[in-house]
């Protein structure tokens, strides 16, 4: 049987980072083998357990990541684009695996995170649950099944008020899945904001609306507007632990690939329904 993969949270103070502990901690074949957060930060030093309301567990957070990456099997990053981009070059110099969960990254973070998977193994999605990309194979077939002549797409999400990037990865990952099912590009079918006199709806475009509030986890719609129906297809998050399951999950099916960049599709083996 293979050792516990040693895995490190970098992140470690935030909402995920607390949440991926818990979840290792309780988790069979991984192990916490140490948690980063940014040089400066008043949590480096205190005890990883005790910062996710465990109780010590011997595992102090550092803000040497490469130090921490060099002897650990893989690293599981919940933070922003920049640190994530700079967390893929230094996973790619020990050649780990990282799971990215991080939203809002453009294209210049993507490029970056992408020429790293020429040495990590690297999982990156927008929604870690089982739950939404089961739902994004459902919305592709949806959309593909019902024309944009007679039907149009809206993506609606909920987020915490905390969150700091809109559209949510998840909004987006939703919509890239249901333009995948229409047979055109997202970027120039989406309707990211609408405000003012917009005139009517353009035939074919795929709407976002945003809205944050309060303390919840993540609500997302999928809205098919035809003439006189409406198909919903939704998800609601109850609990953080839902994304970082699925994070653990992919860390331990990236430990058996080669070097590249996967998504959770390939994770669930949902590859082959899109
Ligand atoms: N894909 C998915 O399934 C999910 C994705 N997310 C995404 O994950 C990201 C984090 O969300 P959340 O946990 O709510 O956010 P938080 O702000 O609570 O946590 C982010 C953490 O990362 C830390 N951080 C930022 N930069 C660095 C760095 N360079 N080195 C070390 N640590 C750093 C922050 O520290 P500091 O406070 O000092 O800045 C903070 O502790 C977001 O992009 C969110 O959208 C969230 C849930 C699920
Ligand atoms: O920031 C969050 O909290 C979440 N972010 C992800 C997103 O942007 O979709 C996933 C989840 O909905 C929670």
């Amino acid at each position: 049987m293979q050792d516990a993969m040693k895995l490190v949270v970098v992140g470690a103070g935030g909402r995920m980072g607390q949440t991926l502990i818990r979840v290792i901690q309780a988790s069979e074949g991984v192990t916490l083998h140490a948690a980063v957060e940014r040089g400066g930060s008043s949590l480096i030093g205190r005890d990883a357990g005790e910062l996710a309301g465990l109780g010590h567990i011997d595992v102090a957070v550092t803000d040497d990541p490469l130090a921490a990456f060099l002897d650990a099997d893989g690293v599981i990053d919940f933070t922003s684009p920049q640190a994530s981009t700079e967390f893929a070059a230094l996973a790619a110099q020990a050649r780990i695996v990282h799971v990215i969960g991080t939203t809002g990254c453009l294209a210049e973070h993507d490029a970056r995170i992408e020429a790293a998977s020429r040495h990590a193994r690297i999982v990156k999605s927008g929604n870690m649950s089982l739950g939404v990309n089961l739902l994004s194979v459902l919305v592709q077939q949806a959309a593909r099944a019902l024309d944009a002549a007679g039907w149009d797409i809206e993506v609606l999400e909920m987020h915490h008020k905390h969150k700091v990037d809109a559209p949510s990865g998840t909004a987006l990952l939703l919509g890239e899945a249901a333009a995948r099912g229409r047979g055109v590009d997202l970027t120039s079918h989406s309707v990211r904001v609408r405000d003012g006199h917009t005139g009517a709806r353009e035939t074919g475009s795929i709407g976002f609306a945003t809205l944050r509030g309060g303390s919840v986890v993540g609500e997302h719609s999928v809205i098919l507007a035809g003439e006189g129906e409406l198909v919903t297809l939704s998800h609601s998050a109850g609990d953080r632990s839902i994304f970082a399951r699925g994070a653990v999950r992919a860390a331990l099916w990236a430990r058996g690939q080669k070097p590249g960049l996967y998504s959770m599709l390939d994770v669930l083996g949902l590859s082959s329904s899109i």
